[in-house]
């Protein structure tokens, strides 16, 4: 195999998958085809169309019931082969809607708790670093009561960096924003982009959103 194709093979996304959801009577039943090159890819699509099913179906928390999970150039999920990595050993960086810190801890020990459940692991993304690149640095003693939903969505980003993820995965991050605090978040996921080097996909309702985070663009539905 020459060396641009193995590169090739690396960075992108192969995902054929069919997804099913409650019962086979009146549950939801989808198949999602996603095929890409690129590394940082967008998942577009109304409510319902399943798009958080999919991102589910990456993680390894919703198993397809046929198809296959290529991110990367490794194989998550191929249910011809048996292949089905369980959701801790796939290292995903996932970021919700909503922040989902814990209440109980303060910005830092939110963002030490990513860290410490990457134990032993070869470590790319070190708390000094994530903190500078999303601009946390004055948040750290401070609870997550008061911060505001950019200032979480920063934390959050920057707890699923430090779990030293292998792909990061974004749910609609800005869609509990009003829109101008999604114009200041997007510089910081344009950054973690540009400096994490990850495979990324990011999901959101909004085309125009995408089009400033995203490679390439995926509608389903
Ligand atoms: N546990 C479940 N049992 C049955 N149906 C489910 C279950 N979870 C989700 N669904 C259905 O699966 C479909 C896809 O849901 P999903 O949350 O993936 O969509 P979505 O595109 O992310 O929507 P939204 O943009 O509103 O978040 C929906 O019709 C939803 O009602």
């Amino acid at each position: 195999m020459n060396a641009a194709v193995s590169a090739a093979e690396n960075t992108g996304f192969d995902i054929d998958i069919e997804l099913r959801r409650g019962d086979a009577r009146s549950g939801f039943r989808r198949a999602f085809a996603i095929r890409s090159e690129h590394r940082v890819i967008a998942v577009v699509g109304d409510s319902g169309a399943g798009k958080t099913s999919l991102l589910h179906a990456i993680a390894g928390l919703l198993r397809p019931v046929r198809g296959r999970i290529v991110v990367a150039g490794e194989t998550l999920f191929d249910r011809e082969r048996r292949i089905d990595l369980p959701a801790h050993r796939r290292r995903i960086g996932y970021v919700f809607q909503d922040a989902r810190l814990f209440p109980h801890l303060d910005v830092r020990a939110n963002l030490l708790y990513g860290l410490r459940g990457a134990g032993a692991r070869e470590r790319r993304f070190e708390l000094d670093a994530i903190v500078e690149l999303l601009g946390i640095g004055h948040l750290l003693a401070r609870g997550t009561a008061g911060l505001s939903g950019g200032e979480m969505q920063r934390v959050a980003l920057g707890r699923a960096l430090l779990s030293q993820p292998r792909i990061l995965l974004l749910d609609e991050p800005l869609s509990m924003l009003d829109m101008n605090r999604r114009d200041e978040l997007l510089p910081y996921l344009q950054r973690v982009r540009e400096e994490s080097g990850l495979p990324m996909i990011y999901v959101s309702h909004y085309p125009e959103e995408v089009r400033r985070i995203a490679e390439d663009v995926h509608r389903i539905g």
